[in-house]
């Protein structure tokens, strides 16, 4: 456990951010699959991306990617177009509790051959790979856009490619059109209309350089410490306003619900705060296109003692942990009044509290880093704080160069 002490003195830093685990995930399987013919640069340092380099690289029949949903949901996709090689693909206790069904009856349908080792519609899979057969395919598009990508990804490799019809809701849209707009990037014509996703069979691309650019969600943090500090400035690199993730609307939520302006200079990204800015009387915002900003903004309207209504939560409760239920137990350290529904979280009111919070972070890197800024105004204990690892290693360093006194307990 570390317990950090608020930061006296204005803060004037710049920092270097690890590339975007989603951006890096996509484009080592892709490398995967198209001969290593990519060089990536800033390829995210994160945990989840080293687990999707270690497993590509696992030439044995058991692959385990603990907690790093995207690596679970991409490498079912790509066993099961591996044709001769069979592998027992999966993850940690809660890796084991994230739904898959919605892929692998996708993928059975498809042709592959994927089965259930322990509880139907979990992991771990099963999966002998194989050449699919068909080239048209339709999905509920309202659980998880991971299973999506991944059909996207291996598509560019079934021999007709693939026609994916989205069913229902789309949900977390930006991270399929990252997807498709990573395609297009390396000669790809993926085209994502509508309800429907068209990807072409590709032989080959062509090698060239890709830069991942810095990671929007790990930005977060950042904008949300300068919604509460006073007089300070953060530079973080690297960063372009023409973004592949939709985490980047950080930039118009932090400016029109906390007064944050944000400014590109040659791939550093400055954040500062209008001291002019008029807060509303109530935040409400839908998040279903930017989940995993989600914590953030619940703990930023905490410091400033916020009321929020945030809805489009609905897939909260199916990533690292229930992060509604989590976000409820901790906030409420603060003194916030929560209540929660299955898609959205709203604080009324707050009331005041004496000890110092010591937040439990459920084995999720988010609970753990949305919380760091609140440091700023009060001293707070973080327990299991390595979570962090998951997407952002150097986290608690980064936070020592800000000016915050770090220790463990
Ligand atoms: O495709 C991706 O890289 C991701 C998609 C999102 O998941 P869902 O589509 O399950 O919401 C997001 O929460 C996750 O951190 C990364
Ligand atoms: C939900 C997340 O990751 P994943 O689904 O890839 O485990 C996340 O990083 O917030």
């Amino acid at each position: 456990m570390i317990e950090i002490s608020a930061h006296q003195s204005p803060i004037n830093n710049q920092l270097a951010v690890t590339g975007s685990k989603s951006e890096s995930n996509r484009l080592l399987l892709l490398n995967q699959l198209f001969e290593n013919v990519l060089k990536l640069e800033n390829v995210s340092n994160s945990e989840d991306s080293q687990l999707m380099q270690k497993a590509l690289a696992n030439k044995t029949d058991l692959i385990d990617i603990h907690h790093a949903g995207t690596a679970m949901r991409f490498l079912t996709a790509y066993y099961s177009i591996q044709a001769d090689r069979e592998v027992t693909l999966t993850g940690s206790e809660r890796m084991k509790q994230r739904p898959i069904k919605v892929l692998v009856d996708a993928l059975n349908n498809l042709g592959a051959e994927i089965s259930y080792q322990e509880n139907e519609g979990f992991p771990p899979l099963q999966i002998k790979g194989k050449k699919l057969t068909q080239d048209s395919i339709t999905i509920p598009s309202n659980i998880s856009s991971q299973y999506i990508t991944a059909l996207c990804l291996v598509g560019t490799k079934l021999p007709t490619g693939l026609t994916i019809n989205l069913d229902g809701k789309i949900i977390s849209i930006p991270y399929i059109q990252m997807t498709i707009q990573l395609l297009n990037k390396v000669g790809i014509n993926a085209v994502f209309e509508g309800n429907t996703i068209t990807i072409p069979f590709t032989a080959a691309i062509q090698p060239q350089t890709l830069q991942v650019e810095s990671d929007w969600s790990s930005a977060s943090y950042y904008y949300s410490l300068i919604a509460l500090s006073k007089n300070s400035e953060i530079k973080i690199s690297t960063y372009f306003e023409d973004s592949l993730q939709g985490d980047s609307d950080l930039q118009k939520i932090y400016a029109e619900n906390f007064g944050i302006d944000s400014n590109f200079e040659n791939g550093v990204l400055t954040l500062k705060n209008n001291p002019e800015f008029q807060f509303k009387e109530l935040i409400e915002l839908n998040l279903i296109n930017t989940p995993d900003i989600a914590q953030t903004i619940a703990a930023t309207c905490v410091g400033l003692k916020l009321k929020c209504h945030l809805t489009g939560l609905e897939t909260l409760k199916i990533k690292e942990t229930d992060r509604l239920v989590a976000l409820k137990n901790e906030l409420e350290k603060f003194g916030a009044q929560i209540s929660i529904t299955d898609d959205a979280l709203t604080i009324e009111n707050y009331t005041s509290y004496t000890e110092i919070p010591t937040i439990e972070t459920y084995n999720d890197h988010r609970m753990a880093m949305c919380m760091a800024p609140l440091a700023q105004l009060f001293t707070i204990r973080i327990k299991d704080e390595m979570v962090v690892e998951k997407s952002y290693p150097t986290f608690w360093e980064d936070w020592k160069q800000l000016g915050f006194e770090i220790k463990s307990i």
